[in-house]
């Protein structure tokens, strides 16, 4: 479904992906783990086309999407969260959401008073609830992100990523920051998308919840590829374990 093709981004001298191949399956959770600094949230910045490769390609269902720019990614059906949440603290939570929607509108201005922006926002509405009502939170429509748990946070931004009914998610340390049970309802909700026939991308340190969910796991180190499998492999890899022990040792 996504191809990643000798993917290179540098920043000056600084080589933070090197010529990475990745192949992910459609409706499969795929993994992308290594150390501080390997180049994972790069690779994703390139696949989401935030930043420019300096060379190779990326393939979406047979399309590059090497020249586009990232609001069309959202309309091939595309959408990702970030590491950093990034949800807008002036609006509640129904807005930040629909924030995840107003890219499928497609139409014009003088459309914005029109029976079809009307069916659009009804629309709007209908997914807004669904997709609430799925990862529980619907109770917290009116709410302001400061008057949130962390946890909750995470959920409305995995909301609006779904809002554009994607084929694709990126996740990007869904995990990060958040207890015990927090990290359980994520490990749940990641795996009831796949259910629903998404395919994942998914970007995390919890070693944990990446054995538990993952089908395939690709493992990068100083902007490469050292390894790629299902995690009993990836877990029994000596290469793998070098690196992990290796960043402890240095923590
Ligand atoms: N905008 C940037 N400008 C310069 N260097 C950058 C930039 N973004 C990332 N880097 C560098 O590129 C390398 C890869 O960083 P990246 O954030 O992709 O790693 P990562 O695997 O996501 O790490 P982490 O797990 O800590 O998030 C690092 O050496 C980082 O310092």
């Amino acid at each position: 479904m996504l191809q990643i093709k000798d993917v290179r981004v540098s920043f000056g001298g600084l080589i933070a992906v090197k010529d990475m191949n990745m192949n992910v399956k459609k409706g499969t959770i795929h993994s992308l783990i290594g150390p501080n600094g390997a180049g994972k949230t790069t690779l994703f910045n390139a696949i989401t086309r935030v930043i420019q490769p300096d060379k190779g390609d990326v393939i979406f269902k047979s399309e590059s999407l090497i020249n586009l720019t990232p609001e069309k990614i959202i309309y091939k059906g595309i959408s990702r969260t970030f590491q950093n949440l990034q949800l807008f603290q002036g609006m509640n939570v129904y807005d930040n959401i629909y924030s995840g929607f107003v890219h499928n509108y497609k139409g014009n201005l003088f459309e914005i008073f029109s029976k079809k922006k009307r069916d659009f926002d009804i629309q709007t509405k209908n997914k807004i609830l669904e997709v609430t009502e799925l990862l529980q939170i619907k109770n917290r429509l009116n709410s302001y992100p400061s008057q949130l748990p962390y946890g909750v946070l995470k959920r409305v931004e995995i909301a609006r990523a779904m809002v554009s009914d994607p084929e694709l998610l990126l996740f990007d340390e869904p995990a990060a920051g958040l207890n015990h049970n927090e990290t359980s309802e994520i490990r749940d909700i990641i795996k009831m998308l796949k259910s629903n026939g998404k395919t994942i991308l998914l970007v995390e340190h919890d070693m944990n919840l990446v054995m538990k969910v993952s089908d395939e796991i690709t493992v990068m180190s100083f902007g490469e590829k050292i390894a790629e499998g299902v995690p009993e492999e990836i877990a029994n890899n000596e290469e793998v374990i070098k690196v992990y022990l290796g960043e402890s040792e240095n923590a």
